[in-house]
């Protein structure tokens, strides 16, 4: 397995951090690392994000797999990867964006909602695909999907949280995408840090069980 891919599979949560005021990004990804969430993405629509990539890989090393988000453009996935992302995550299926991934030796996951999709992406060189959104379909969906496509890694985002993680490790998925659920960033604002550790740790707790059940 891809060591990227691996360490996206270690974190089990991969954290989705959208407009996250740039002055709490580190409190964010370090309350996140404390409670056990150890894969961030940062999407493309939050200002400055090639910036505030290098800011959170320079601040973890190795400790934090940071990506992109919200990736629609094989520009953006460019230069996102030249900051130091080390995967690259979308809403959509766009062969350019996986190519560019593929050409700096970095992880990409379309975004895909049906089995043809999924097959699209992995064909183009995906990595894995992200089932979104997650929360029209529901865990039953990815599961169907999983049937013939045992090999293509599957991880919901949209809408997962811990209440719901559970069902869709049990379907299949390798990993869960949640930013909503996981991240309060009232309380980030309040400097209230330990709300987010407290629920990443629920969050990854949720996981390691439905994994252990397997
Ligand atoms: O555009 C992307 O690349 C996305 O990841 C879309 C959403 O921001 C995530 O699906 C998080 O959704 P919630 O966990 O429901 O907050």
């Amino acid at each position: 397995m891809d060591e990227t891919l691996s360490r996206l599979d270690d974190s089990g949560v991969v954290a989705v951090l959208r407009g996250v005021p740039a002055d709490q990004l580190i409190e964010i990804a370090e309350a996140l690392r404390e409670g056990g969430v150890t894969a961030v993405e940062i999407t493309a629509d939050t200002p400055g994000v090639a910036d505030l990539i290098e800011e959170v890989t320079a601040s973890f090393d190795d400790e934090v797999v940071v990506g992109t988000g919200t990736v629609l453009d094989s520009e953006t996935a460019r230069t996102t990867l030249m900051a130091g992302a080390e995967f690259v995550v979308s809403p959509s299926l766009h062969e350019d964006v996986i190519e560019t991934c593929n050409r700096y030796g970095a992880v990409s996951a379309p975004g895909v909602m049906t089995p043809t999709e999924a097959v699209r992406g992995y064909e183009a060189g995906a990595d894995f695909v992200k089932v979104f959104p997650a929360k029209t379909v529901g865990p039953a969906h990815l599961g169907a999907m999983k049937g013939p496509l045992g090999q293509i890694p599957m991880m919901p985002t949209g809408g997962v949280g811990p209440d719901n993680a559970a069902d869709y490790i049990d379907a299949g998925a390798f990993a869960v995408g949640a930013g909503g659920a996981l991240v309060d960033y009232d309380a980030a604002e309040r400097g209230d840090y330990e709300v987010i550790t407290e629920t990443a740790r629920e969050f990854v707790q949720v996981v390691e069980n439905a994994r252990a059940d397997d």
